[in-house]
């Protein structure tokens, strides 16, 4: 025990710890760094980026660690490149990283929500913006536990660096075995040590989980909840202050002759509609008859074969002589356009606070400084009616509040034009009142909507205009007096499908007609 505890504090082999340490964290850093970019280049749509990249981490992964070590050490001399073992040691060590993280950093970016990811394109965030605010906060969590484990054996690894002659930890515990042949206590004393120091890394792995975690995120949102209690309430003026639609309101949204299709297949097929300012048109149509993919392609998410789109005569996803835009001016071509969306997923946020999720479009995308970014979310929260939840993480919400945020962070940007895709099919139906009466109080306000829904009852107390899509055409418009006397036979048969009535035995529009009476107008 004696020399065992000799040994546990000997300086001699502490200063190997130390060798190991510098090896671990120089390679470990430099794994990271270079493993990032490598790990984008590996979810790249260009082959000719991602194929290579591919191959390396594929060799890398496949050869043992001591083999690309010796043959560094070895064949860097006869390319005139002379390092020194410690050098050469942290070299291959590093590389040798690069693909393990490579490969640790695509499986957290990958595992990132598609839908957050979507928000945040449509709301215009650049494509650094996206990385940074978005990307990298979610992949972190699920990337920490599995990088905690690459440091530990990359710490047992430094001691293959003994080979080339690097003094470390390993190393040194043999020179004094060689000389004494005490070989238990100085190895168990050399084992104590690696397990110090792995303790260490666990220590560290941890708290960075906990850091980066939610609950760490929610206690820190309570934190600021209880001084944000006796913050000034905001007053909810953001909108205008009276319902402001005329049938001869200027045109804010202006789709002409739209055709998409996904592949081969056509979703939309010359389809046309103008928008006035201060409308509410509510989009109906049986799913798939491609509602989602207009809304989308209204913010230019989806690539459009044939038509345009102009929002306030901007061209959406087009340049000026009506041909593409190429993907890296998309996001000032969404931030420039005014249209603010709603999700049928809410696609919040999940490490933002309310109010931080309302702040994003502000802040990140108008760039506005954040006392006014703070200014805008807090006003849009109290629209809303969720002052009180503004330091709540989306988890803390339920499914109605959650929606109500969503709504809240697509007006703090204050937009021309509100999409809609159908933002209460995923509630729960007691949580699907909250969320229409929100909406409902925003028609009142003149604010220029676009709502796709299959809630007929709903479409008819919010809407001035009803649109009916089937199979990516518009089969029918009009004021909402038509879903009582639909005109053709596919809006009459399927309003009878969404209100669950018979096949008429009498003409469709009377049936619809006594349909239409019974709605029950929530
Ligand atoms: N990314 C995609 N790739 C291929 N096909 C797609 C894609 N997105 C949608 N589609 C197809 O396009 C068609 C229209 O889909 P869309 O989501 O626009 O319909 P929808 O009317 O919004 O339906 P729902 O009411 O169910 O949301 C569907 O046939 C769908 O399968």
């Amino acid at each position: 025990m004696q020399d065992f505890l000799h040994y546990l504090t000997l300086p001699y082999l502490w200063q190997g710890a130390v060798i190991a340490v510098e090896l671990l964290v120089g390679a470990l850093a430099g794994g990271i760094l270079i493993g990032f970019f490598l790990a984008l280049a590996s979810t790249s749509r260009h082959l000719w980026l991602r194929l290579p990249v591919q191959a390396y981490i594929y060799a890398l992964r496949g050869t043992p660690v001591l083999l690309q070590l010796i043959l560094l050490y070895n064949v860097l001399p006869q390319f005139g490149l002379r390092f020194s073992p410690f050098a050469s040691a942290m070299l291959a060590l590093m590389i040798n990283e690069t693909a393990f993280c490579a490969e640790i950093i695509r499986g957290g970016i990958v595992a990132t929500d598609r839908n957050q990811r979507m928000a945040a394109q449509a709301f215009g965030f650049s494509r650094l913006s996206e990385m940074v605010h978005v990307v990298i906060p979610q992949a972190l969590r699920a990337i920490l536990p599995t990088l905690g484990n690459e440091a530990v054996g990359l710490l047992k690894s430094t001691s293959l660096a003994s080979v080339v002659g690097v003094n470390e930890l390993t190393m040194r515990g043999q020179i004094i075995v060689s000389q004494n042949f005490l070989f238990i206590p100085v190895l168990v004393a050399s084992g104590g040590i690696y397990m110090i120091m792995s303790s260490a890394l666990a220590g560290g792995q941890w708290w960075l989980e906990s850091r980066f975690g939610l609950d760490h995120r929610a206690r820190r949102a309570q934190r600021r909840r209880d001084r944000s209690a006796r913050a000034e309430a905001a007053s909810p003026d953001l909108l205008p202050p009276a319902r402001a639609f005329s049938s001869t309101a200027a045109v804010v949204l202006d789709i002409d002759g739209l055709h998409v299709d996904y592949g081969r297949k056509p979703v939309l097929k010359g389809l046309s509609l103008k928008v006035r300012r201060g409308e509410v048109v509510a989009l109906l149509g049986r799913s798939g008859s491609g509602k989602s993919t207009l809304l989308k392609s209204i913010l230019a998410l989806t690539p459009v074969t044939r038509g345009t789109i102009l929002v306030e005569g901007h061209p959406m996803g087009q340049t000026a002589a009506g041909r593409p835009l190429p993907e890296r001016r998309l996001p000032a071509n969404r931030a420039r356009s005014g249209v603010g969306i709603v999700f049928q997923h809410f696609a919040l946020f999940d490490h933002m606070t309310a109010l931080q999720n309302c702040m994003t479009i502000p802040r990140i995308v108008q760039r506005a400084s954040a006392a006014v970014a703070r200014g805008k979310a807090r006003r849009a929260l109290a629209t809303v009616g969720l002052s009180a939840f503004e330091a709540s993480l989306p988890h803390e919400l339920s499914g109605g509040q959650q929606q109500r945020v969503g709504i809240a962070r697509a007006l703090a940007g204050e937009p021309q034009v509100l999409l809609f895709d159908e933002p209460t099919s995923a509630l729960d139906p007691e949580l699907v009142r909250e969320v229409n009466q929100t909406i409902r109080d925003l028609a009142h306000t003149g604010i220029t909507m676009l709502i796709s829904t299959h809630d007929i009852a709903f479409a008819a107390t919010v809407a001035d205009r009803i649109v009916f899509l089937q199979d990516g055409l518009l089969v029918e418009e009009g004021p909402p007096a038509i879903l009582e006397h639909p005109r053709t036979e596919p809006f009459s048969a399927f309003l009878r499908h969404e209100l669950g009535r018979p096949e008429p035995s009498a003409p469709a529009s009377t049936e619809t007609a006594a349909d239409a009476h019974a709605f029950d107008r929530n």
